[in-house]
């Protein structure tokens, strides 16, 4: 962990940097109307009330008989089968001493009061014998059980998942309110990179981190304005920085914000803008910069590709959840688990150690960590299935109890 942190006095300590953040959000307020079937995803703008009881009335949680539970006095009983009701159709009155025919979905006959599954009745010619007596209200699912007119049954601020379109569409609502994508404008800064697909001389490197970010907001629904590879010079970043604030609602850089004379993002933010917020007591993610371009806000992520993924994970994303719309916790939840590993209680920073949850023999949740913790090391992330939090200033022998962050915490 050979990094300088001499300046240590300076690093904010990650709940209060992430606090400062979301304090800073302006939600987006525009929103459109969009078919169920383009909603998928999107943060819901208005809530959603139902005009109609689900099920719209009593009807037959099984296939079976519709019967009035005055007629089951006896052991076994029979009735004539006076009327037939599969989904779709509605029967009629039930006469006293008949059963109804009745199928799973369709409305229960008025009168009835139990339905009896047809496992326990004989059919004898036009008559069903009935072998158990139901009690009342057996398999019948009531008018209302589920949604009542009225009801809300959606909130505002809700990113909408396949099971808020079916419920939506349960009550007839077949378009939704939604808030309008997030614009998002990145780019990578950094004179080494080249892309994917061609030649690497010496001294260069692959540009990663452009797709570990659009893939990351992608994920999360934005619209990705890419600006691609920009050179580190002081003239270049702000040229960036500015095409960028004017295209989008965010903008998200990756690289040249750390101390280096080839590190620009900082002082051409500050001349552009403000910055407002740089280094954070997280390993990694140290030199995490934000700030505005105009009324833009901007946040720039270290270049070392493990701590781009984590200050998006851990910063970003509820920043960008919130600018969406969200409401209620945007902040990931970590789960108390075990520690199957050690480290000492020296390093002054939250580090955010890319670690593997397994079950060990006992069935217990045990976390392990790569063991190459490095913040240039993306291998470790794609090992990962979460990241372990380490306290500042806390020494964790194995055993201990840890808390960790599933990636599902993260990437959805
Ligand atoms: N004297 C000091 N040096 C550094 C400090 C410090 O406090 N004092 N902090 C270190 C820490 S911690 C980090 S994190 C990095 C942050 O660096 P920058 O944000 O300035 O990023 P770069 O210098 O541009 O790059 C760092 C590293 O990442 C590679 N990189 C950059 N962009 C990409 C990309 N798009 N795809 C893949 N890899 C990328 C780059 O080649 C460098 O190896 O600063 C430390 N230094
Ligand atoms: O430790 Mo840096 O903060 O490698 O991201
Ligand atoms: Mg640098």
């Amino acid at each position: 962990m050979g990094d300088c942190d001499s300046h240590q006095a300076q690093l904010k300590p990650v709940d209060e940097a992430l606090a400062f953040l979301l304090d800073q959000v302006k939600p987006i307020t525009q929103h459109k109307t969009l078919a169920l079937d383009e909603s998928l995803g999107r943060v819901l703008a208005a809530p959603v009330k139902s005009q109609v009881d689900v099920p719209p009335w009593d009807n037959s949680a099984m296939d079976g008989f519709a019967v009035n539970s005055n007629d089951l006095q006896s052991d076994e009983v029979r009735l004539r089968v006076a009327q037939r009701i599969p989904a779709g159709s509605v029967g009629t009155f039930l006469e006293p001493g008949t059963a109804a025919r009745i199928f799973t979905g369709a409305p229960v006959p008025e009168n009835a009061d139990a339905v009896v599954i047809q496992e326990v009745c004989r059919i004898d010619g036009e008559e069903v014998v009935i072998m158990e007596s139901p009690a009342i209200g057996a398999n019948i699912r009531k008018a209302g059980e589920d949604i009542l007119q009225g009801e809300e049954i959606l909130l505002a601020g809700i990113k909408l998942d396949a099971q808020h379109l079916g419920l939506a569409a349960s009550v007839g609502v077949a378009e939704l309110s939604v808030f309008r994508r997030l614009k998002v404008a990145v780019f990578s800064s950094g004179d080494e990179l080249v892309m994917p697909g061609e030649e690497l001389k010496a001294g260069q490197i692959y540009n990663s981190n452009q797709f570990t970010l659009s893939g990351m907001l992608q994920r999360l629904g934005c619209e990705v304005i890419q600006l691609g590879i920009v050179e580190d010079t002081f003239e270049a970043t702000c040229d960036a920085l500015s095409r960028a604030a004017e295209e989008a609602d965010l903008v998200l850089a990756s690289g040249g914000v750390s101390v280096g004379e080839e590190d620009h993002v900082k002082p051409a933010v500050e001349r552009l803008g403000s910055l407002e917020l740089w280094k954070i007591a997280s390993r990694p993610g140290k030199p995490l910069a934000f700030g505005y371009i105009g009324e833009t806000p901007f946040m720039g992520a270290p270049g070392n590709p493990v701590s781009l993924f984590v200050t998006f994970s851990l910063f970003a994303r509820p920043f960008i959840l919130r600018m969406q719309g969200l409401s209620g916790e945007v902040r990931p939840k970590p789960v108390a688990v075990i520690a199957g590993f050690e480290k000492d209680a020296t390093d002054k920073r939250q580090e955010y150690a890319r670690g593997r949850l397994e079950l060990n023999g006992q069935g217990q949740a045990v976390v392990k960590l790569y063991p190459n913790r490095s913040s240039g090391v993306l291998s470790s992330v794609v090992w990962a299935n979460g990241l372990a939090v380490l306290p500042p200033l806390t020494a964790i022998k194995p055993g201990d109890p840890v808390d960790f962050i599933p990636y599902n915490e993260l990437m959805t």
